[in-house]
């Protein structure tokens, strides 16, 4: 499975060839952060310069300016480490996922707050456990004290959140949050997007489809959030094989296990500042192990 999907992330670097690249910057910024000059006019200790056909990337470096927030940069590589919000509805395996591989330093992230629409939900009792604040979010009958859209973004900024991780939440994100974070909120979806998904495709009702369909792949898609639910745009995807007998349960699990690897990956390169945009609009991440492959 690994070569396929060595395969495909090859053939699709090929098509990069036709495009130009610029960065995207943590577009979440705080006050004391200042741009600094272009990559290319500095000699950076640690950050490489990645280059595509050629050419050097254009890749600014954002330098943290001290003040009395105290921000810290990191250690290793001279990249902020990242603040991290999860949203979640449910058991919350993708964000249990991500926030281990930040425990063991594979994403260099850290959770600052949860939100949920179920205050008992198991996304929400693990962060409880690992001392991470938790939000309730829509406020309705059965949650009385969920905040209303407005009042979330007041109540997210005191976090300084760099980036928004959806895993299993089941809500329309509303747009003030969108514009507040504007591509800075991630989801996670268990088809292979733009088939299975809007309104009506979550759990086990999107495996339910996939199998119906006869599709004989399906696979876990990490896409930017936008206004409508699964059309923003795509980050990254696996595949894996729906087979001829598979239950809605073994091809659940299937997929999730693709979904917690993707999503660690995935947490550790837009938190390494490894995400780019090609001129297209359409976001690509940069190989840690080699900075001039794209995928
Ligand atoms: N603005 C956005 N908000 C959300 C997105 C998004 O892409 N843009 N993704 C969803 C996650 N999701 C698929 O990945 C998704 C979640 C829920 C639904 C859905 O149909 N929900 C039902 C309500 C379900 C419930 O309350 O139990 C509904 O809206 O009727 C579709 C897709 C998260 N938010
Ligand atoms: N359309 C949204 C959707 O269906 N999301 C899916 O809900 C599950 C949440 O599991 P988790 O709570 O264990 O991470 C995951 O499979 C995720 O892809």
């Amino acid at each position: 499975m690994d070569a396929l999907f060595n395969f495909i992330s090859n053939s699709s670097f090929s098509s990069l060839q036709t495009h130009k690249i610029t960065t995207s910057l943590p577009f979440r910024t705080s006050n004391s952060l200042q741009l600094s000059s272009k990559l290319k006019s500095l000699s950076p200790v640690s950050l490489k310069s990645p280059v595509l056909n050629n050419r050097v990337l254009d890749k600014r470096v954002l330098k943290c300016v001290s003040n009395d927030e105290g921000l810290e940069t990191s250690s290793d590589d001279g990249v902020r480490r990242k603040n991290l919000a999860v949203f979640v509805s449910g058991g919350g395996s993708n964000f249990r996922a991500v926030h281990q591989a930040t425990v063991k330093g594979d994403v260099h992230g850290r959770f600052v707050v949860l939100v949920t629409n179920k205050h008992d939900c198991g996304g929400a009792n693990y962060a409880r456990e690992n001392g991470i604040p938790v939000i309730i979010y829509p406020g309705t009958k059965g949650e009385p004290e969920g905040l209303s859209s407005s009042e979330l973004v007041v109540a997210l900024s005191k976090y300084n959140i760099d980036y928004i991780l959806l895993a299993g939440y089941l809500k329309l994100i509303p747009s003030e949050l969108i514009r507040a974070y504007p591509n800075s909120i991630l989801n996670i979806h268990p088809s292979l997007l733009p088939a299975f998904g809007g309104k009506g495709y979550y759990g086990t009702k999107v495996h339910k489809a996939v199998i119906a369909s006869g599709a004989r792949y399906s696979g876990p898609t990490i896409h930017f959030v936008d206004e409508h639910y699964d059309t923003g745009r795509i980050l990254a995807q696996r595949i894996v094989p729906v087979l001829a007998n598979d239950t809605v349960e073994e091809l659940a699990s299937r997929v999730l296990r693709q979904e917690h690897k993707m999503y660690a990956e995935v947490a550790a390169a837009i938190c390494e500042e490894r995400v780019f945009w090609r001129e297209d609009g359409v976001p690509i991440i940069q190989s840690k192990a080699n900075p001039n492959v794209f995928s």
